[in-house]
């Protein structure tokens, strides 16, 4: 490159001009002026990749010196958004590639725009994963995340008449720039067959697994850059192959499917991701999913051990593992096998590094949501785990039997094994048995973790209990999805804030400010008239950025009450019906998110929403005062455009459910303001940017146990408020589904006969806030003022914040800085 410098590590202008070109000419075979936007997108992803891989060398000679205690996370899902933008930023050469484009007339965001984003998770758990990567890397913490590479991420969510129809989500049928496979990296996955216990020639007991099928793994890895750092960590992900890709036998025999058969069955393990953020019982290729992932990458972690020539014994001390969950629990029984079967530990000394290596993270106090595997399915996919299994679980109730002498119930409550019949493996209690620490992601979460589900492991080693209470990265939330609002803070706080949130705090002084207020209006407009370009191309919908943009962007349940913000919506729309010349303060209700596909009350209450909309929408009374929108297909990606236009967030879920949340902490610091229970994270948010800058209403978890305890009779609400019977009745009446009266029924019966998730008791105080809010929206010198000082007092909801207190209580693990050679 001109001053010296390389093409392929060059961070000038020139430099990544030239690189361009070189992989779109050498990389990709065409010329500027035939490439297509994937050829262009790719050549500049390469480009971007070199300046990784430099990196990534530098790291991995890094750490083959230090030698450092690595922190390992293992997740089934991730969520890490599309990479093009984020790298550009954290490489700190967003100008220079802009320019270098620019000059051979290419724009940026055209290539970002086109980038698919890996779809490899659900939600919140899979997105906090994705986040704490970012904030490992960019505090210069030695770190590797494992998972699964799946083939088909999360479904494509289409609204078609209003439902939800789901696509395959082909994500690699251009194939991923990103990655780098690593066939040299690949692991013996067995699972079925049988277990042989045979003494061995010096007379030691030994177990053999006969397994019934061997598959491989193979390492297929991204990676991960710190900001304004030289720390890349890696995404080791694991695709399954056949140990042999075509049976030639098979094939001169003329059975040439039996010739790819065993490639086949074997790639399934990896094909597709499970789309329920709730598990379902007994999916054999679930287990199989989470065995396979689970072995590949401790059998990794072995070979980097043995690398460092310490011994087994020693393995807890050169890696910390983290369970993502119960999803890798099997984790547990895993290094017990390796370490009894391959290393020949004695059961103590193995059992003594397994419970010492592994922490565990709970994301959901929801009784469905706990894995648990029937013993049969179990047996037949990994007989010798359950063997081991038993063994622990032996030897764990001699404990708890030595401990509570007289309290065999308690035993029984502890057992990993649920004897009722059909027999289960409850994965949470092998978790927390074989974990030295267990966390909950937000102080009540945890709080409510010790009461309830896990109160019998609390009551049995409280010293394992912490709280981590999640975080975002601002990054990607604030830096990349909203840079005018990262302009107007370098320019009034400096640079820095970034990396170090509370600095965000210096905002307070400029609160009531006029111009500084005004500049922050003009921030928060030029992100709604993006989005309303966004709304208009994705729905064809018009919405006025004049309007207050009322956001509610999560996964579809109930507990999450979507179906609560439409009671607001129908009740506002009836006061008009009631008087056209209400002056309202004009809303854009906009909603988004997924339903599992197996979900139907989730899919109904996405129905009614697009009925709604179609109903509000055109009602000449209304007269665009009401607009509302489903944004279809929400994701990463959609929620960069999303969070920095809210004017207010909806986290209104019923208290005690949400086990933190992590969007209102997206919205929060993008200057939303929040209406929201006192349920997750929503407690600590409103804790820390002040009571009267959140917009709270309905019963605490205290009250909901207590209201569902005693008798909750929601026909009581429903004839004790109009305004809420008159909601109820119009969707009844069929008026939302074309005077179809039964469409609808279920949604109506469940509220009035269960509402376990206690709407209509929470109904009255949600409109009383609401109205509040309206009140706040007339007052735009209060409202920013509000806007700015949320902002000021997010810092604590940096995932730099997160991480770095699992480094100090759960990892014991250092920085390990990285100069680029
Ligand atoms: C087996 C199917 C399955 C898949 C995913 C899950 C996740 C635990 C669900 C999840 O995403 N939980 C969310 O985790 C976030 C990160 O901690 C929290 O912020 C959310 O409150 C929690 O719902 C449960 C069961």
């Amino acid at each position: 490159g001109g001053n010296g410098e390389s093409i392929r590590t060059g961070m000038s202008e020139e430099a990544i001009r030239l690189a361009f070109l070189d992989n779109l000419f050498y990389v990709q075979g065409r010329f500027l002026e035939v490439a297509s936007l994937d050829d262009k997108y790719k050549a500049l992803a390469y480009t971007v990749r070199d300046r990784l891989l430099h990196r990534w060398v530098s790291t991995i000679r890094t750490y083959q010196q230090a030698n450092p205690r690595t922190v390992c996370y293992l997740s089934a899902e991730y969520l890490p958004g599309p990479f093009m933008g984020l790298n550009l930023l954290n490489m700190g050469i967003e100008e220079p590639t802009r320019k270098a484009l620019q000059s051979l007339g290419i724009d940026l965001e055209s290539l970002i725009a086109y980038e698919q984003e890996p779809g490899l998770g659900n939600g919140g758990l899979g997105r906090l994963a994705a986040c704490f990567m970012d904030s490992l890397a960019t505090l210069q913490i030695p770190a590797t995340s494992y998972g699964i590479r799946y083939e088909f991420g999360i479904f494509q969510q289409d609204i078609r008449n209003g439902e939800q129809v789901e696509t395959t989500d082909n994500w690699l049928h251009y194939g991923n720039p990103w990655e780098v496979r690593r066939p040299q990296i690949s692991y013996d996955v067995k699972i079925g067959g049988h277990t042989e216990h045979y003494t061995n020639e010096q007379g030691l007991h030994r177990v053999r697994w006969v397994p019934h099928e061997t598959f491989r793994g193979v390492a297929i890895d991204t990676p991960i850059l710190g900001h304004d750092v030289n720390t890349v960590n890696l995404m080791r992900l694991w695709r399954a192959e056949a140990a042999e890709a075509l049976d030639f036998h098979a094939f001169n025999e003329g059975d040439y499917y039996g010739a790819v058969l065993r490639e086949v069955r074997s790639e399934t393990i990896s094909k597709v991701l499970y789309p329920n953020d709730a598990p379902e019982i007994g999916k054999r290729l679930r287990l199989l999913q989470q065995h396979f992932f689970v072995t590949c990458s401790l059998q990794d972690m072995m070979r980097v051990h043995r690398t460092t020539g310490m011994p087994i014994e020693r393995f807890h001390e050169k890696f910390t593992v983290q369970l993502n969950d119960t999803h890798p629990a099997i984790a547990v029984a895993e290094l017990m096998r390796l370490l009894l079967d391959n290393h020949h530990l004695d059961w103590d000394t193995a059992w003594h590094v397994t419970r010492h290596t592994f922490a565990y993270t709970n994301h959901t106090l929801l009784p469905e949501a706990l894995e648990k595997w029937p013993i049969p399915l179990f047996q037949s996919l990994l007989p010798r785990h359950l063997e081991i299994i038993y063994e622990i679980n032996s030897r764990f109730l001699d404990e708890v039997r030595q401990r509570y002498p007289f309290d065999p119930d308690r035993a029984q409550r502890l057992s990993i094994i649920d004897e009722t019949l059909p027999r289960h493996v409850r994965m949470a209690h092998l978790a927390c048995i074989g974990s030295f620490a267990i966390n909950g992601v937000a102080e009540l979460h945890s709080q409510l973790l010790k009461e309830t589900v896990l109160r019998d492991f609390y009551e049995l080693w409280p010293e394992k209990f912490q709280n981590k209470t999640n975080g975002v990265t601002p990054r990607r939330f604030m830096l990349l999805s909203n840079p005018g609002l990262g302009s107007l803070l370098n320019e009034t706080l400096g640079h820095g804030w970034e990396t170090d949130l509370e600095q965000l705090r210096g905002l307070e002084a400029h609160a009531d400010d006029p111009a500084f207020q005004e500049r922050w209006r003009q921030v928060k407009r030029q992100r709604k008239e993006a989005l309303a370009g966004e709304v208009h191309k994705l729905c064809g919908i018009d919405i006025t950025p004049t309007s207050l943009y009322d956001v509610q962007v999560k996964r579809i349940h109930e507990y999450k009450r979507q179906h609560l913000n439409l009671l607001h919506i129908i009740t506002l729309y009836n006061r008009i019906k009631r008087n056209p010349a209400l002056d309202i303060v004009p809303r854009t209700f906009i909603f988004g998110g997924k339903s599992a596909p197996g979900y139907a009350m989730a899919k109904l209450i996405i129905r009614l929403i697009n009925a709604v909309a179609e109903m509000v929408n055109r009602d000449r009374d209304v007269a665009g005062r009401l607009k509302v929108v489903f944004l279809p297909n929400f994701s990463v990606k959609l929620g960069q455009w999303v969070y920095p236009a809210a004017d207010i967030s909806q986290q209104i879920s019923t208290a005690g459910k949400e086990a933190s949340g992590t969007g209102n902490m997206k919205f929060s610091m993008n200057g939303a303001l929040t209406i929201g229970t006192l349920d997750g994270a929503n407690v600590e948010i409103r804790e820390d940017v002040g009571a009267e800058n959140f917009f709270l209403f309905g019963l605490d978890a205290d009250a909901v146990s207590h209201t569902l305890a005693n008798g909750y009779r929601p026909w009581d609400y429903y004839n004790a408020n109009q305004e809420l019977k008159d909601v109820i009745d119009l969707i009844a009446s069929g008026f939302f589904a074309h005077g179809d009266r039964s469409l609808f029924q279920p949604l109506v019966d469940h509220l009035l006969q269960h509402d376990s998730y206690l709407l209509l008791a929470d109904y009255a105080d949600y409109i009383a806030c609401q109205d509040q809010v309206s009140a706040a929206y007339r007052d735009p010198q209060r409202w920013t003022r509000m806007s700015i000082l949320n902002v000021a007092r997010i810092g604590k909801f940096s995932s730099d914040r997160t991480i770095a207190e699992y480094c100090r209580d759960i990892w014991k693990v250092q920085p390990v800085p990285v100069k680029l050679d």
